[in-house]
């Protein structure tokens, strides 16, 4: 299977890389992005071919992945329309919808909506999909394909559900970093030196999300069994209860639905 990625950023990286490590060929990989350095940088370190502009072999293809930011999509795609006729095309940018990355392509309509993120680097991204009711199953299921080599997937039935995809798991990463920068500043503010601070913020992440992962308890529950009765860990629920910090959360994610939204409709009229 021939993968292209139209820009070669940090998602596209991420994307390649985990591609790679899962078996993928590099000779099967192509990116173009506008930047020399952006190609420079791809092809040394993982041996695709990376152009400048769009030709003729970039587009033949089985999967085009769109991954320039949605700002610069429109400008992106005007420089395809009519001349791809094969490929499934995967647009990964948060908010734009079928119709108008349709519209851009001069009405090409093979069009599946990604919502990876950048976990996929180490093959521990997930993925919200979704099809043009036009897209075949064989179209389908190549595009599952790409996503499925960088971490797991999940196919959404409605679009308008993509920007709650972006906004829970999209940016979901940036919630959790903000999270470990907090703990680590804490550790930081306790007394630990730097090193010795971020190891254990990090390492307590990853070992409370293996357990949530493999436990057939819910979060809660897990939650619980930390917090014992008059303990440390209920003074600090208290203090987070306190300062709102749930509410404060859920917030949060529910402004990034509102933008991925917004950014639809605002890049969508042109
Ligand atoms: N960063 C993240 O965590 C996630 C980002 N996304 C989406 O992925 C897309 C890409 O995001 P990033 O990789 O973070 O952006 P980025 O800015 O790192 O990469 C975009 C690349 O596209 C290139 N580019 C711009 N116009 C171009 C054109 N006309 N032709 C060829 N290349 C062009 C730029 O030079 C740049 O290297 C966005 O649409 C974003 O919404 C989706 C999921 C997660
Ligand atoms: O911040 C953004 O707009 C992109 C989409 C999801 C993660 N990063």
């Amino acid at each position: 299977m021939r993968i292209s990625f139209l820009g070669g950023g940090n998602m596209a990286t991420a994307l390649i890389g985990g591609m790679l490590e899962r078996g993928f060929g590099a000779s099967d990989i192509q990116v173009v992005d506008l930047q020399a350095d952006s190609c420079a940088r791809l092809a040394s370190r993982f041996g695709v071919r990376a152009v400048g502009a769009v030709d003729d072999a970039l587009l033949d293809c089985d999967v085009l992945v769109l991954a320039v930011k949605p700002q610069q999509m429109q400008v992106a795609l005007a420089s395809l329309a009519g001349r791809i006729a094969r490929p499934v095309v995967v647009s990964i940018a948060a908010g734009l919808r079928v119709a108008d990355l349709s519209r851009w392509m001069g009405g090409y309509r093979r069009l599946v909506r990604a919502m990876p993120n950048t976990p996929a680097l180490i093959g521990a991204g997930v993925t919200g999909l979704y099809a043009d009711p036009s897209v075949d199953a064989a179209g389908r299921a190549a595009a599952e394909r790409v996503l499925a080599a960088v971490g797991s997937t999940v196919w959404i039935g409605e679009e308008a559900q993509m920007d709650a995809v972006t906004a829970v798991s999209g940016s979901g990463p940036a919630y959790v970093f903000h999270f470990i920068e907090a703990l680590e500043a804490a550790g930081a503010s306790l007394g630990f030196d730097a090193a010795t601070a971020r190891r254990l913020a990090i390492d307590t992440v990853l070992g409370a999300a293996k357990l949530a992962a493999d436990s057939d308890e819910g979060p809660g529950v897990l939650r619980e069994r930390v917090t014992s009765k008059g303990g440390t860990t209920e003074a600090a629920l208290a203090s987070m209860a306190a300062s709102g910090v749930f509410d404060a959360i859920v917030r949060a994610v529910h402004a990034a639905e509102v933008r991925g939204r917004e950014l639809g409709e605002q890049l969508g009229k042109d």
